[in-house]
């Protein structure tokens, strides 16, 4: 039976927010003429006090081995929450039950003492962890080896650049064996090879070693790669704990629509987006305005790229990429152009669309991304029932048969 390793009941988390208020460039001519006390009382006061509940009514467990992802959109709770796990916060109300010590990488190096050399801290950190100088010992050689740091052990970590820094910090909360480790979005300080390298060592701790991994990321796929349970965060609140499967579908088409309207920025950009919310034939609609601030008439293609829910690219479709005679000429201004998309080989289900628009090998001008989905039905009198009943995968295949008895 799973065992459970952290559990939150009720947990609420709230920041005091302090704003200006108006008044605050009040001169003293002007108080003079009203009552002098008040005046010196508002120059003290003027500082307006407002709760802000970055967490609230929080309830889930995790089990003992589950890597778990947080998902949510900016300022959604994710950091706040793994502050609060990690003990560098304080909840505002609620519990918190930790069953097991605990690693935590957030912001870049927590736990990391600045006046201390690299080799210090890797011992400080162990000790924070319950480690004896041996137990460190042990495992020191592995944590420089991964953090690639060597030449400067015996240097301050305050003269570390922020991708040494992180180097040495993941390498450390990893290899450390604490029972949890908890990893906040610093993947994104390193470069692409040690991302990969991190990711692995998380899956390697999880899955090979039997820890608790707690991930936040924007990086859906990476989420999806390494975890297998998800929590998902809105404005402080939990929408969801499950399998990340379900946990990411519901948090992308939550973000998702069939239309999107942006600000115009750059040469040439889309200003408006729209698209057929359920398509139940063969043909989507995709409608597009697209501004141009370039005086000659210019030629673009349009690429239409098809993924699941869970970014898992399915199709692609393109006006003018292959084929420039098929290319759109933008005029100056604003320019409709309306497409239609044969999605006939699409199974049914849920299905995000990114556009781009672009000048093949030249320049990619806009892109619209992670914010269009729509739903492939099919859908006739017979097969109703079956609608949704099933995983039909992405793609629609054709069978025949010949009986021949
Ligand atoms: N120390 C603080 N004082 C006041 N408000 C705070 C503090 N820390 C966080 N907040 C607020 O709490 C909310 C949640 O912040 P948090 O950083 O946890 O969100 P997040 O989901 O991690 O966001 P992101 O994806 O942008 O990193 C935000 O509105 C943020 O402004």
């Amino acid at each position: 039976m799973s065992e459970s390793i952290i559990k939150v009941s009720g947990l609420g988390k709230k920041y005091i927010i302090s704003h200006e208020a108006s008044g605050k460039y009040t001169t003293l001519r002007d108080a003079i003429g009203r009552n002098i006390k008040s005046w010196i009382g508002s120059s003290q006061r003027n500082v307006s006090r407002e709760e802000f509940w970055a967490l609230r009514d929080i309830y889930f467990s995790i089990n003992r081995g589950d890597a778990v992802g947080i998902v949510g959109r900016n300022g959604a709770g994710k950091s706040t929450l793994l502050k609060v796990l990690s003990r560098i916060t304080e909840p505002s109300h609620g519990k918190v039950e930790i069953n097991g010590r605990i690693a935590s990488l957030l912001e870049v190096g927590t736990g990391f003492h600045q006046e201390l050399t690299g080799r210090e801290n890797i011992f400080l950190n162990g000790a924070i962890l319950g480690m004896s100088r041996a137990e460190v010992r042990a495992k020191f050689d592995e944590i420089v080896d991964f953090s690639g740091v060597e030449t400067f052990l015996d240097t301050p970590v305050k003269r570390y650049s922020s991708g040494m820094y992180v180097r040495l910090a993941f390498a450390v909360a990893a290899h450390l064996e604490p029972e949890i480790l908890v990893v906040d979005e610093v993947l994104a300080v390193g470069d692409a090879e040690f991302q990969k390298k991190c990711l692995g060592k998380m899956d390697d701790v999880s899955r090979n070693q039997g820890r608790t991994v707690l991930f936040v990321s924007h990086n859906i796929s990476a989420i999806q790669q390494l975890c297998n349970k998800g929590i998902y965060l809105e404005r402080g609140k939990l929408v969801m704990q499950g399998g990340i499967d379900e946990v990411v579908d519901r948090y992308v088409s939550e973000g998702t629509n069939n239309t999107f309207t942006k600000e115009p920025k750059g040469d040439i950009s889309v200003t408006h987006a729209e698209i057929d919310k359920r398509v139940n034939g063969d043909l989507m609609t995709v409608t597009l305005y697209i501004r141009s601030n370039i005086q000659s008439s210019m030629p673009v293609s349009i690429d239409f790229r098809f993924y699941t829910l869970t970014q898992v690219p399915v199709g692609f479709a393109s006006i003018g990429t292959f084929d420039y005679e098929k290319q759109v000429n933008l005029v100056h201004g604003d320019n409709k152009i309306i497409a239609t998309v044969d999605v006939n080989t699409f199974a049914i289900g849920n299905y995000l669309l990114n556009i781009d628009v672009t000048r093949p090998n030249v320049e990619y001008y806009d892109r619209i991304e992670d914010h269009l989905s729509f739903e492939i039905v099919k859908e006739t009198e017979e097969n109703r029932s079956l609608q949704q009943s099933w995983n039909y995968g992405s793609v629609q295949l054709n069978a025949t048969i010949k009986q021949v008895n």
